[in-house]
Order: structure tokens, then C-alpha cells, then sequence
């Protein structure tokens, strides 16, 4: 038995997305194990199911490349946003996922004609019991050196609603990959700090309104992109003051994407606008385990986006 997937991506952050008609129809995590893995057609960050849903115009469920699940993907979101308006025939919808039904929108294209989408960001907390975290005798980490994690970046918790730990960082250290990666490693294993792990990012700020994000995401590692990452790290970097504008332009290794933050008094409206890029349509054989790519999507769109890349690389370029 096989079934239809298509592989999609947004920022580079790449996924198979597969409509489900009920949940639980597959073992969807075995099922992304094996989809994800780098051997089967150069692999994937994760599955992006849409689901029927009572409450909303469609459900989303993420499933980490590692088999674990997550509350919220903002690139994915922005994949699932297009994949339900193109079949709705609409211009906006709404998105049931696993603690809000957020508010999806087509906009106008952020890059020539790369189809792009918005996508509501929330609910965000800045408690660590949230994500869950645990730092003795804290109830929130603000944008503060915790020595057992690093002695010279000022990180942040929070979560939106998926946990993540954001440090702000300069250039020479964002060329510090080595720590990078055994921080975000260790807390992403047996630790006492984050029970459930943690999306770890690294953030540089580059003018008023636009900063360079990395990010080692839990379930998959280094990834091109984190949406969910970046739009955490345009909040934070807003509220520190690297950021005076409302609208951020995130540049990450596998693109760009825009972040709007909007503070409402005590709390902040986060929306997330950038690229849903369809790589093509693939089958998936449920026995010998085997992804076979049926039909190559117009290799337009995937040009379009190398081109995105390739001005993104200058920009990067122009700041180092
Ligand atoms: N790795 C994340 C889920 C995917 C989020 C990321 N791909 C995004 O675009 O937000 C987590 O376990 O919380």
C-alpha cells in the first residue's frame, strides 16, 4: 500500500505534508522517521499532517524528523496555509492546531513571484513553566547570562507556544558553531534543565530592523530555518532594543522571511510572512518503506527560490 505526499518547504525548512482523513490513520511517527531520514530522497525536517477539523478550517499536526511531536511549526504552517486555501479556493483560513486556531492569510509576494503566506504566531509565554524549563529559584530567563549554559550570551526562554532558548550574539560568535551545537546537543538530551528539550537559536542583530537567526531545532538539529525560531527571536530582539521596527526582516541559511511584532500593552501579536515553496508530489511505498517522486513540481518555483537564496547570500554577505 502506498500513500500521496507532498514535499514542501518554507525558508528551506523542508517537510512532507500528507492529508490525513482521520487522525491516527498511520503511524504517523513512525511514518516521519522514515520520511525524514537523509537516505530517502535527501530526507526532510518533519511531517506536516492536515487534518479535518470541528473548529476550524483544518488541523495541523508537526512531527519532528526524530519521531517527536511539536505544538507549533511556523514554516510548516505556512505550507499547510497555502495547501488549504489552494483547495478551499480562498484567500485566508484559519488553522486548528494544537493549543490555538490561527489565522492564515496568502499575501503578496516577499520575493518576485514566490507564493507567500502569513501566519499567526501564538499563544507566546515568557514563564518557564511553559516550555517546561527549570532554572533554580526562576520563573522566567529575560535576556540573562545563566552560567551553565554560557558565560558571555545573554539568553531568553520562551514559548510560542513550542519552547525555545534565544541568545543574542555578535558576529564573531555566531561563527562559534562548535558550542553552539554542544549546548543545544546537551539540552536536548538527558538534562536537568529542559525535560522536553528545546529549539536553541542564535540571533545577530544587523540594523533596526533585521537580524541573522540560527537554529538547532529539537527533533532535527541544525535545520536551514526555524519559523517559530525567528519570529521568537524578532519579539525578543524588539523588546531588548537591537529592533525599532515592527516589521523584521529574518535572514537564516536557507532564505529570509518577515516578522511582525506588535506590542498590545501586555502582551505582543506575532505574525510570521514568508515563502510556501512545493517541491513535488511524492508516493510513499507503506511496505518496503520507499519515497518515489511521482511529479516534479514546476521547477519554476524552486528557481524562483534559488534566486531568493542568492540574494539573501549577498545581503548576509554585506553585513559580515
Ligand atoms: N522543532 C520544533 C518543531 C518545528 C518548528 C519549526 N520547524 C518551525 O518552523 O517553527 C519543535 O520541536 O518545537
Amino acid at each position: 500500500m502506498s500513500i500521496q505526499l507532498t514535499k514542501v518547504h518554507g525558508s528551506g525548512n523542508t517537510f512532507y505534508l500528507y492529508e490525513a482523513l482521520y487522525d491516527e490513520q498511520f503511524n504517523f511517527v513512525n511514518i516521519a522517521k522514515q520520511l525524514c531520514h537523509h537516505s530517502n530522497d535527501g530526507g526532510a525536517d518533519g511531517l506536516l499532517i492536515v487534518l479535518p477539523s470541528s473548529v476550524a478550517d483544518a488541523k495541523m499536526r508537526v512531527i519532528n524528523a526524530d519521531g517527536s511531536e511539536a505544538s507549533m511549526c511556523g514554516n510548516g504552517l505556512r505550507c499547510v496555509a497555502r495547501y488549504v486555501c489552494e483547495k478551499l479556493n480562498v484567500d485566508e483560513a484559519v488553522i486548528e492546531t494544537m493549543h490555538a486556531c490561527l489565522k492564515v492569510k496568502r499575501e503578496a509576494s516577499i520575493f518576485e513571484q514566490l507564493p507567500t503566506y502569513s501566519v499567526e504566531i501564538s499563544p507566546i509565554s515568557f514563564e518557564l513553566v511553559s516550555l517546561p524549563m527549570k532554572v533554580e529559584n526562576r520563573q522566567q530567563l529575560r535576556h540573562e547570562i545563566i552560567p551553565a549554559f554560557s558565560m558571555d550570551i545573554p539568553f531568553t526562554a520562551i514559548s510560542v507556544p513550542n519552547p525555545h532558548l534565544i541568545g543574542i550574539v555578535d558576529h564573531k560568535y555566531m561563527e562559534n558553531t562548535l558550542h553552539q551545537e554542544q549546548l543545544a546537543a546537551y539540552l536536548n538530551s538527558e538534562n536537568e534543565y529542559c525535560p522536553d528539550g528545546v529549539n536553541v537559536s542564535y540571533v545577530q542583530p544587523l540594523s533596526p530592523d533585521e537580524i541573522f537567526v540560527r537554529t538547532f531545532e529539537r527533533g532535527a538539529g541544525f535545520t536551514n530555518a526555524c519559523g517559530t525560531a525567528m519570529t521568537a527571536s524578532a519579539l525578543i530582539a524588539s523588546i531588548e532594543g537591537f529592533i525599532t521596527n515592527s516589521k523584521v526582516t529574518v535572514y537564516n541559511p536557507g532564505g529570509f522571511v518577515q516578522c511582525e511584532v506588535k506590542n498590545c500593552g501586555d502582551s505582543w501579536e506575532l505574525a510570521l510572512i514568508g515563502n510556501a515553496t512545493v517541491l513535488g508530489d511524492y508516493e510513499y511505498d507503506l511496505q518496503d518503506e520507499k519515497i518515489q517522486l511521482v511529479h516534479f513540481q514546476l521547477a519554476e518555483e524552486q528557481i524562483q527560490y534559488e534566486k531568493c537564496k542568492l540574494f539573501v547570500q549577498d545581503k548576509i554577505e554585506s553585513f559580515l
